[in-house]
């Protein structure tokens, strides 16, 4: 039976789709049932990871340090894991997050940028942590670019390189051309991170993992950014019946859910017009509340906005974009009335 690797974003990209407000307490229930499930790794921290807390990308609820602190507490078997930007989070973050028992860092790059992730993941491989390239919006560069991002990962000493879907625009097809290149070519393992918005999530895990995929990504509920992750209960039950080893116990996952998860979110994680918009555009995941907070305010449709946004190739980091197309947009409406 061939096992695949589960990292549960729930309590990183889940804090996109609750404006970053869970509280260490909460992630710590959170993180002690994924623990008692089985699942392998966990990521931890603010939605756009460390550093992320901020006027630009929105406030956490409570400080970094302390979201660290108390899942570390709780887990037993299950790794922890942060997401790091570079120019969005530092080094000195990534040693606080290590101080506090942080031991897999992901070094999230545009999926053309690999290179500004260089000495994040050197860093990270002198000081004893699994460190992973996760190359981001890979939908927006042909299998080849995405290959030779992957072989710079590589190349700085990443134990695993991810395919990452962030905009969850892709399709099956352009998730196993993608991932069967890098797959082929590399000797570390590939991983793929996927978004909902076109509803395809599970099944392009699924296209993934045949293509060669041997660790993805999956968040309890589907909580993420845009229409939401992967959803681990569901990929759980979908691996096990396909023949995978996952080492995760679906009974747990789907009472988490049920009795936990599902009363933290602020709104059901469903493919609604704005997440589809995003798929659709293939514009970023996090910008969905962004878009709609500005759509409110300046009287245009959230929709126009996100597919204004896609038509600029819009990438992660460039939320300030989001007013500036919301002001034009509502000025093009007043000229024409
Ligand atoms: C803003 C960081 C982003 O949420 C990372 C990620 O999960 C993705 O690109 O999908
Ligand atoms: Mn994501």
């Amino acid at each position: 039976m061939k096992s695949i690797r589960i990292l549960d974003s729930t309590l990183r990209d889940g804090m996109h789709a609750v404006s970053h407000q869970l509280t260490p307490a909460q992630m710590a229930i959170v993180a002690a049932k994924l623990d008692e499930a089985g699942v392998d790794s966990i990521e931890v921290g603010h939605g756009d990871g460390l550093g992320g807390s901020s006027c630009q990308y929105g406030f956490s609820r409570a400080p970094e340090a302390e979201y660290y602190q108390a899942v570390a507490q709780v887990l037993t078997k299950t790794r922890l894991a942060v997401l790091l930007i570079p120019g969005i989070g530092t080094v000195e973050d990534l040693e606080m997050a290590m101080a506090h028992g942080v031991k897999t860092v992901r070094v999230a790059t545009h999926v053309t940028e690999a290179d500004t992730g260089e000495q994040h993941i050197k860093f990270a491989k002198a000081h004893g942590l699994e460190a992973i390239g996760f190359l981001m919006m890979s939908h927006k560069a042909p299998p080849a670019k995405v290959l030779e991002q992957a072989k710079l990962f590589a190349s700085y000493g990443a134990d695993i390189v991810y395919v990452t879907d962030s905009a969850g625009a892709m399709l099956p097809a352009d998730v196993a051309a993608r991932i069967s290149l890098v797959a082929g070519a590399l000797s570390i393992p590939v991983g793929f991170h996927a978004h909902n918005n076109l509803g395809l999530a599970v099944g392009n895990t699924l296209a993934a993992i045949a293509a060669g995929a041997t660790i993805v990504d999956a968040s309890v509920c589907g909580l993420g950014a845009g229409a939401g992750n992967t959803q681990l209960e569901v990929l759980t039950a979908v691996l096990d019946k396909a023949g995978y080893h996952t080492g995760v116990d679906l009974y747990k996952v789907m009472d988490l859910a049920k009795d936990v998860v599902e009363k933290l979110m602020h709104r059901p994680q469903t493919v609604n017009t704005d997440a589809l918009a995003i798929g659709y555009a293939g514009a970023y995941g996090s910008f969905l509340l962004h878009s709609r907070r500005a759509a409110e305010r300046f009287g245009v449709d959230s929709r126009d906005i996100l597919l204004e946004l896609g038509r600029r190739q819009t990438v992660g980091g460039q939320e300030d974009l989001i007013i500036d197309v919301a002001i034009e947009l509502a000025k093009q409406r007043n000229s024409s009335l």
